[in-house]
């Protein structure tokens, strides 16, 4: 379990502040993938830095399994870093060395025997995928290759917590997917409470189950990743779920849908986890004498289920439409939204 209370971080260069972190009070759980995601200079990198102090915070406290980091003295500090691995955007490798000898390199300042070290460098190779590669230096290395370099050292001291400033953002979108799915084995396999900052949406909606947006150094909503996205309230996390959405989710589709299908009721159908899955069109089509056209729409999965936005044309009786549209009311979680009545 991560606490963080009250957290700011306030910057001064050229006699101008800057509040990079602004007050901010989260937490989360053990085993969680907890994404952070905001535009440029939202100050997420900063948030994430704080919580190892990398950079040093000007008020406020973090915990990490009870112990609090921002209290610790410098040698504690060290110490206490070997449980928090991080993962950046540049990889920051060595390059002198090869793949083994970085993520060795950890275990040496860590003191671990030379017999141990070698079988837990092994094991990492081996869990990243990079058997074979273990003489090669990171300059003979793809960039998806040096970011499984990257993730392998940040867990060679066995950390409960794996902070990613970051992690995919020089990748290409394949290259992307091959580390996301790499953290979530990760994730799985050793129970390690992952935190990452992105201000990629694809990011969040493919691996994490808890989100929080930042704008200008706060937090500005935060909480499942499912709820969140499904019903979005700040501004900021509106555009996010737009950028993933498409036009599917935009107000101003009302308006297009309204003039194109003129007859009819036109009705938006808000699907968020299990009911996805269930056939409710077909149901519904079978059920009452009634016929439903599909207009546009788009589901996206996430970890913690679907979620997505349906707008449908009902045609037909009218007594019948209406028994259908109290039956989704009533009796299944799809939210319904009637935009246009049957004149
Ligand atoms: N060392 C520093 N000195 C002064 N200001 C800083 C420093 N580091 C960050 N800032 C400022 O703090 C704010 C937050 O920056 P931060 O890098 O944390 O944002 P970000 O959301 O990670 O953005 P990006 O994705 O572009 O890195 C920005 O206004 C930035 O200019």
């Amino acid at each position: 379990m991560i606490s963080i209370e009250g957290l700011r971080k306030v910057f001064t260069a050229n006699k101008t502040e800057t509040t990079a972190v602004d007050d901010v009070t989260l937490s989360i759980e053990q085993g969680d993938i907890f994404g952070v995601i905001g535009y440029s200079g939202a100050g997420k990198s900063t948030f994430v830095r704080l919580i190892n102090r990398l950079e040093e915070p000007t008020s406020g406290k973090v915990y990490i399994n009870k112990q609090e980091i921002t209290a610790l003295k410098k040698n504690e500090l060290r110490l206490a870093r070997q449980d928090i691995g991080m993962v950046f955007q540049h990889f920051n490798l060595l390059w002198s060395r090869t793949v083994e000898d970085n993520i060795a390199f950890p275990l040496e300042i860590a003191g671990v025997e030379k017999e141990e070290r070698q079988q837990r460098v092994q094991s990492l190779i081996d869990l990243v995928g990079l058997s074979g590669k273990e003489k090669t230096y990171p300059s003979q290395l793809s960039g998806g290759q040096k970011q499984r370099v990257g993730i392998a050292r940040a867990l060679a001291n066995k950390p409960s917590v794996l902070l990613c400033d970051e992690a995919t953002s020089a990748l290409d979108p394949e290259t992307t997917n091959s580390i996301l799915d790499l953290l979530v084995d990760i994730n799985k396999q050793l129970g390690i409470t992952i935190i990452l900052i992105t201000h990629e949406m694809h990011v969040i909606r493919k691996i994490c189950n808890h989100v929080a947006v930042m704008e200008n150094g706060k937090v500005v909503e935060h909480g499942n990743v499912l709820d969140v996205f499904s019903h979005p309230k700040n501004n900021v996390t509106k555009k996010f779920v737009q950028q993933l959405m498409g036009d599917a989710e935009a107000e101003n589709e009302f308006e297009h849908l309204i003039n194109t299908f003129k007859q009819g009721r036109l009705i938006r159908l808000h699907f968020v986890g299990e009911t996805t899955n269930d056939a409710l069109i077909s149901k519904l089509v079978k059920t009452y004498d009634i016929d439903i056209s599909i207009l546009q729409g788009k589901i996206t999965r996430t970890q913690a289920g679907a979620y997505g936005t349906l707008f449908i044309q009902m045609t037909g009786d009218e007594a019948e439409i209406a028994k259908a549209i109290q039956h989704v009311s009533e009796e299944t979680s799809v939210e319904l939204e009637v935009i246009r009545n049957v004149d």
